[in-house]
């Protein structure tokens, strides 16, 4: 890939660019009854949340890190063309069910009624159906795709948007945009997907392992890159192990990828923990923070290392012990996994919940974690990592920490 707009090779390189979303509208948009299926536990106070999430771009900013919002890009990208712009309209409205019809119609008629950046902002926010004057066409939209009075949105509110770790994954010079699992969240790659098409900054400079267009889904919460050959990605409650082996094949039968292994790693299906890195990171070369309850009693779980045969078909090996397995795949004598909440019955639950394993590594040793977690923030620093300490009493009711709200599109290789 000449001139490669995203290198990503390890989790813990130096933070050079990442990509972001401050939580706008779409979170005051959720109600008690939305609030399951939009994948939230509480209801944001939007003012805090933002200033929250302020205070998080600016940490990165402060060491170093260019922050760059993908609603911004969104603007950018679909701002290349009229045509571009409408095709994404047009693609928006029939994942939504509207392919046709009064609908349709009325609501392509009221997106194009905004400039670019007020149309971005409004399809993160959701459109209510009291918003689209029905004078518009002088008729009732009685189309059965936007007939259900009882749901006052016509498209629904994204309030997951600003975990930008999700919907898509930068893998070395490249990047998985996801199928993901919930309706809530499935929109939020068609922005990432018309953002790598058309953006000058990353069309014809990215490569994409795999699209959206697949049925089997992965978020990439899941993928963690621990080198420059090694991926780990969860077998959890948002990837199934079928897209995971798709990206094993993708990435060891692709002449531009490096990547030679992948160790794909069970953990419990269920929404505290949905992704792998609600309950495993990686902080520095040799040592990554865990949830004790992901292992059984023994301390056993499944893991299965996956390598390409000598006609690049994958194959697998059974493993049960996460510390040996990481210290096979990277070649490692020693290595320190530092229990969430000291692993304490109480504490590491707790802290969990509240993202408490989910750090954001900005350079070897360095990460960025919620203030709130103060007993496993505590025992980072007792294994000698430099934490930088975010707020996040509104933040976190949308069950994300730092490596969740960020995507690295550039990181230092090491
Ligand atoms: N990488 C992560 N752990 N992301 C957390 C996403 C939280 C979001 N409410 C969801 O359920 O999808």
């Amino acid at each position: 890939m000449e001139n490669p707009a995203i290198n990503v090779n390890s989790e813990i390189g130096k933070l050079k660019t990442v990509l972001l979303k401050r939580p706008g509208a779409e979170v005051e948009n959720i109600t008690p009854d939305t609030m399951e299926n939009l994948l939230f536990d509480d209801i944001p106070y939007l003012k805090i949340a933002q200033e929250e999430h302020d205070y998080f771009a600016e940490t990165l900013r402060k060491n170093g890190v260019e922050t760059l919002y993908i609603d911004d890009l969104a603007v950018e990208a679909l701002g290349q063309s009229s045509e571009i712009r409408q095709e994404f309209i047009k693609q928006y409205l029939s994942e939504h069910g509207y392919e046709a019809g009064v609908t349709h119609d009325v609501l392509q008629e009221y997106l194009n009624s905004f400039d670019l950046h007020d149309m971005v902002t409004k399809l993160y926010s959701g459109i209510r159906r009291n918003e689209i004057d029905l004078d518009l066409k002088n008729e009732t939209l009685h189309d059965l795709a936007g007939s259900d009075a009882n749901d006052p949105f016509l498209l629904d509110p994204l309030p997951n948007a600003y975990f930008t770790r999700d919907p898509q994954a930068s893998i070395g010079s490249g990047i998985t945009i996801n199928h993901m699992t919930f309706k809530a969240r499935q929109p939020e790659s068609l922005f990432t997907e018309f953002v790598m098409k058309y953006h000058p900054r990353f069309a014809g400079h990215v490569n994409v392992w795999r699209d959206r267009n697949h049925s089997t889904r992965i978020e990439g919460g899941d993928e963690l890159v621990l080198n420059d050959h090694v991926l780990a990605i969860g077998v959890s409650q948002r990837t199934s192990s079928k897209s995971i082996e798709g990206l094993a094949q993708e990435l060891f039968t692709n002449n531009d990828s490096h990547f030679d292994t992948v160790v794909a790693i069970e953990i419990p299906h269920n929404h505290a923990m949905m992704h792998l890195d609600t309950v495993f990171t990686m902080v520095n070369k040799d040592q990554f923070t865990v949830f004790p309850g992901i292992m059984d009693e023994a301390g056993k779980m499944n893991i299965f290392v996956m390598t390409p045969d000598e006609n690049g078909k994958i194959k697998m090996e059974h493993h049960t012990d996460l510390g040996e397995t990481l210290k096979q795949v990277l070649h490692l004598s020693e290595l320190d996994l530092i229990m969430t909440g000291n692993a304490d019955d109480i504490v590491a639950p707790r802290e969990q919940w509240n993202d408490g394993s989910n750090t954001l590594t900005i350079a070897p040793g360095e990460v960025v974690t919620y203030n709130r977690n103060y007993v496993s923030n505590e025992m980072l620093r007792e294994h000698d990592i430099l934490v930088h300490e975010v707020i996040s009493s509104e933040l976190s009711r949308g069950r994300g920490g730092p490596r969740c709200m960020s995507q690295p599109l550039w990181r230092e290789d090491l």
